[in-house]
């Protein structure tokens, strides 16, 4: 199943290129779609809601056709949108409730669905308050809800971590992370901060300069590498000359050390290292990449 596709889709604005011939296919799952600023991802997301024209190409979102069905898509799609969008007078509860309505619920669902999805994103507490007075994290909390009211088949959440301090981030990707494992709505989700998706996504695409830069799969991104990272209660020092008198390569990190694995021999000098020099072994764990790391690497698109 497709959630959205698009066909070398572009968009200009008289300065410059937004969207640049970009072609992707996004199944089920949380999806981040990653970027440095002005990469497109928002103009992106516009594009397929139906509320921005493209200047070329073609997408679709659940099969239907972004340039005739952008108000069939908007019913079953949420949207969060990345600036601060909401009326200051107004509490959580009589906004929610009103963008229910506006997505043709009855007032007595309105209430219930908007109680909720407040419950959902842990505003509960909070939910008669004026909007005014609340935290950054409360007001994403509520655009998140918003955009889950209408019960929809898939999310489109643009930066929904922005100005949030760790905790406060920590806590929205747990949330995004459960809107697509519990209650299986597939997210798109938009970050320029490529480690936090590493954590909630299942797929990833990057876009630079409003094309293509790679989409994978996370565990294409974070596949092992050929490192193995030991940490050892005492005797590091001892524990790496002797792998090395073996020929193993071996280079101190901190409290552990990261040794290359070269064949499967080295598992097993390892595990005659640390028997011999009686070690007691605190960890013994395989390497893997960092999204991060990717991009210190040529792509391979
Ligand atoms: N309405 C507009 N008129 C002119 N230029 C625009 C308009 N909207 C976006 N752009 C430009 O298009 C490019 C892509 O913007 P877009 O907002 O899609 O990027 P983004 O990846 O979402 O970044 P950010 O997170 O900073 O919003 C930028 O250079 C931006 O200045």
């Amino acid at each position: 199943m497709t959630i959205l596709a698009t066909d070398e889709l572009s968009r200009s604005f008289p300065r410059v290129t937004a969207l640049d011939r970009l072609t992707i296919s996004v199944g089920p799952g949380v999806t981040g779609l990653v970027g440095a600023n002005g990469a497109g991802k928002s103009t992106l997301i516009k594009i397929l809601l139906g509320l921005l024209e493209p200047s070329g190409g073609n997408a679709q979102v659940l099969g239907m056709d972004v340039r005739t069905r952008g108000a069939e898509i908007r019913r079953v799609v949420g949207y969060m949108p990345e600036h601060d969008c909401l009326p200051p007078d107004l509490s959580a509860t009589e906004f929610t409730v009103h963008m229910a309505r506006m997505s043709g619920l009855p007032r007595t669902a309105a209430r219930e669905r908007a109680a909720d999805v407040l419950r959902h994103v842990g505003l509960y507490e909070e939910r008669y308050r004026v909007m005014g007075g609340y935290s950054t994290g409360m007001k994403q909390r509520v655009k998140l809800a918003q955009a889950l009211v209408h019960d929809p088949q898939a999310v489109f959440l643009d930066e929904p971590t922005n100005g949030l301090d760790p905790q406060g981030r920590d806590e929205m990707l747990a949330l995004i992370r459960r809107i697509g494992a519990e209650f299986g709505i597939s997210v798109l989700v938009t970050s320029h901060l490529l480690g936090e998706l590493e954590r909630i996504c299942d797929h990833v695409v990057v876009i630079d300069g409003g094309r293509l830069l790679r989409s994978s799969a996370i565990a294409e991104f974070t596949q092992a590498t050929e490192t193995v990272t030991v940490e050892v209660e005492e005797g590091q020092e001892a524990l790496a000359s002797r792998l090395a008198e073996r020929g193993e390569s071996v280079t101190a990190d901190g409290r552990t050390l990261l040794v290359r694995v070269r064949a499967p021999e080295t598992y097993d000098a390892l595990r005659d290292a640390v028997a011999d020099l009686d070690l007691c072994l605190i960890r013994l764990e395989q390497g893997r990449r960092r999204i991060e790391d990717v991009f210190k690497e040529p792509a391979d698109v």
